[in-house]
Parts: structure tokens; sequence; C-alpha cells
């Protein structure tokens, strides 16, 4: 088994997903959470200056999608066939381009007209594309149902509600946070993050 080391902040932001993979597939890895005071000077020794990176035996990998989707894949989470994959990566894809534009960095006000005025595209297609069924794709978990909970715990720490009129969302949510790996991880990660 190779040696994995993720580095990113200490926060859950885009290195959550990458530690639910881990995590579901029972996966040890270095979980380094590096401090915002000690960014600048690992900076430049990062391939493109920015993280998640994971390091595989000693050689660095970067972006989170990626990542996610070697570990994805040998989990058996893209989903079970071609056409299955296409429809997984699209959800990703989505999910990514909104979590790129989402104000981080601004006040709680232009995060909250943000969410306002670009969230009901967004959540609309998502709970459309979920429908009824319990997964996103397919008939069983996959690990677009992770993103949207890892993406979505952040989004909900600026923007407390922002999902509160789309039930089926919450509930999948759910359904990923009762994974018996993924709860197990929850349980022990540290709890300050976002
Ligand atoms: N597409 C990249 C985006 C990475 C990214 O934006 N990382 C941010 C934190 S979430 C970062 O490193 N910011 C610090 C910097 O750019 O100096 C990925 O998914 O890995």
């Amino acid at each position: 088994m190779p040696s994995y080391k993720l580095i990113y902040f200490n926060l859950e932001g885009r290195g959550e997903i990458l530690r639910y993979l881990f995590s579901y597939s029972n996966i040890d890895f270095e979980d380094r959470r590096v401090e915002f005071a000690d960014w600048p000077a690992l900076k430049p020794t990062i391939p493109y200056g920015q993280l998640p990176v994971v390091e595989i035996d000693g050689v660095i990998y970067n972006q989170s999608l990626a990542i996610g989707r070697y570990l994805a894949k040998k989990a058996g989470l893209t989903g079970k066939s071609d056409l299955d994959e296409i429809r997984v990566d699209a959800l990703i894809d989505t999910i990514d381009d909104f979590f790129s534009k989402f104000p981080w960095m601004d006040t709680e006000k232009a995060k909250k007209e943000f969410m306002e005025k670009s969230s009901p595209q967004l959540l609309a297609y998502l709970e459309k594309t979920l429908g009824n069924n319990p997964w996103f794709v397919g008939d069983s978990a996959t690990w677009a149902d992770f993103f949207w909970d890892t993406c979505a715990d952040s989004f909900e720490s600026y923007v407390p509600g922002f999902a509160k009129d789309y039930p089926k969302l919450l509930a999948l949510k759910e359904r990923v946070k009762a994974i018996p790996t993924i709860a197990a991880w929850i349980k022990k990660r540290p709890k300050k993050s976002q």
C-alpha cells in the first residue's frame, strides 16, 4: 500500500472530499493541516502554489478533483458504466463551478447575496437529477454524493439554511454521513473546520 499524505489548510473546504475518500476506503493517510501563518513559506514548494495536494510515496500530486477521481476509481465510486461516469463527472464539475464562484473572501452580505441569486439554479438541477432516488447516479453511492455533502457543509457554514427548501438534497447529505466509514471519520475529525 503506498503512503499517502494530504496537505491542506485546517479547513474542510476542498480537502474534505479527499478525507472522505481516504476514509471510505479505509486507507491510512497523514492529514497534514497547514496554518495560514506558515503558508507563504510553503507555497513556493507546492506545484502551482495551491492546496490541497497529496503526496503519494513522496511524490506530490495537485488538483483536488484529479486526486479525488484517482481515489474514487480505486473505491468503485466513479459510476458503474461509461455513461454513469459522465453523469458523475458532470455533477462534480457543476458543483465545482459553483464552489469556485462562491465569494469565499468577501463579506457575509456578499456571500448571502450570491447564494440567494445563484444557488436556485444549482439546487434545482441537483434536486431534479436526484429525483426520488437515494443517490445521484445509479443504485449506489458515488463520489458525486460525497462531493455534494462536503461542499454543502462549506456553504452552510457561511450561509446557514441555504438548502433548506430542498429536503431531498438534505436527506442525501444525511445518507452520505450515515455510511459507517464516513460516520467514523466525521466522529474523529478535528472540530474546528469549515
Ligand atoms: N482547482 C484547485 C483549486 C485549489 C485552490 O483554489 N486552493 C486554495 C484553497 S481552497 C488555495 O490554495 N489558496 C491559497 C493560495 O492560492 O495561495 C483544486 O481543486 O485543487
